[in-house]
């Protein structure tokens, strides 16, 4: 079981069937269409669901909407299962001999919850130490947009992010804690509009207590968003 072109270096398909890794699952046959081809299908599976929903697609303010939603799916809320939109991550040489963590927080996230297809909405957190090598502060930011553009479950993003940023900075001294919203649990289901998840994933140094704890307190979760 392989694919030529993958959608990442930590994806290797096989685990997924087994449910034991951070991957996300995808099809064997998941890049051989363009994404052209794939806004057309979408187009006709979003015109073929309205319709059954009964609605008119003469109307001038629903016709548009078909071609509108695949085009959002494909480039923009499920952008992040293109592996070309991944971004390269520049990294520097730490000349600064800075040692201690680096946190950037409150990074805005949106993504969307794999089981209903509703937005989950919130604030990742991240904190690296440095082994020698540092990354550009946005890059950062756009590791979380990449992974949080796909169909998602909370904690997989939570473990794709970090895992993404020890491989970019060549430690296991990583950490990320994601505060986020789930539609599904606040407009639907329970209505649940005051709860929030929370997930983190804490590799090398942070799995020490006192580590960890400096980390939490640069960020003090009660950020609202
Ligand atoms: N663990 C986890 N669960 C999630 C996440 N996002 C949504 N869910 C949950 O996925 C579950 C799907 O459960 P189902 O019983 O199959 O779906 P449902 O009948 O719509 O459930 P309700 O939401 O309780 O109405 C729900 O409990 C959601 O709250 C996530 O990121 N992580
Ligand atoms: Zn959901």
């Amino acid at each position: 079981m392989k694919i030529d072109n993958h959608i990442d270096e930590h994806d290797a398909l096989g685990e997924d069937h087994i449910g034991t890794s951070s991957n996300t699952p995808l099809r064997l046959d998941a890049f051989e269409l363009s994404n052209e081809e794939k806004i057309e299908i979408i187009k006709d599976d979003v015109r073929h669901i309205m319709e059954t929903l009964g609605l008119d697609l003469t109307d001038d303010s629903l016709s548009g909407t078909p071609n509108r939603v695949a085009k959002m799916f494909v480039k923009e809320i499920f952008g992040g299962l293109d592996p070309k939109k991944k971004p390269s991550a520049s990294t520097f040489d730490n000349k600064y001999k800075y040692g201690e963590m680096l946190v950037e927080k409150n990074i805005t996230l949106y993504s969307t919850c794999e089981h209903h297809l509703l937005p989950i909405v919130g604030r990742a957190h991240i904190a690296y130490i440095s082994n020698g090598t540092v990354v550009g502060l946005s890059k950062m930011n756009r590791i979380v947009d990449y992974y949080a553009k796909r169909p998602q479950v909370q904690e997989r993003l939570t473990i794709q992010i970090v895992k993404e940023l020890q491989e970019v900075l060549n430690t296991q001294d990583v950490a990320c804690v994601i505060d986020a919203k789930h539609l599904c649990v606040n407009s639907r289901g329970i209505r649940d509009i005051e709860s929030s998840t929370v997930t983190s994933e804490f590799g090398g140094k942070f799995k020490d207590t006192t580590v960890r704890r400096e980390f939490l307190d640069y960020i003090q979760l009660d950020t609202k968003f």
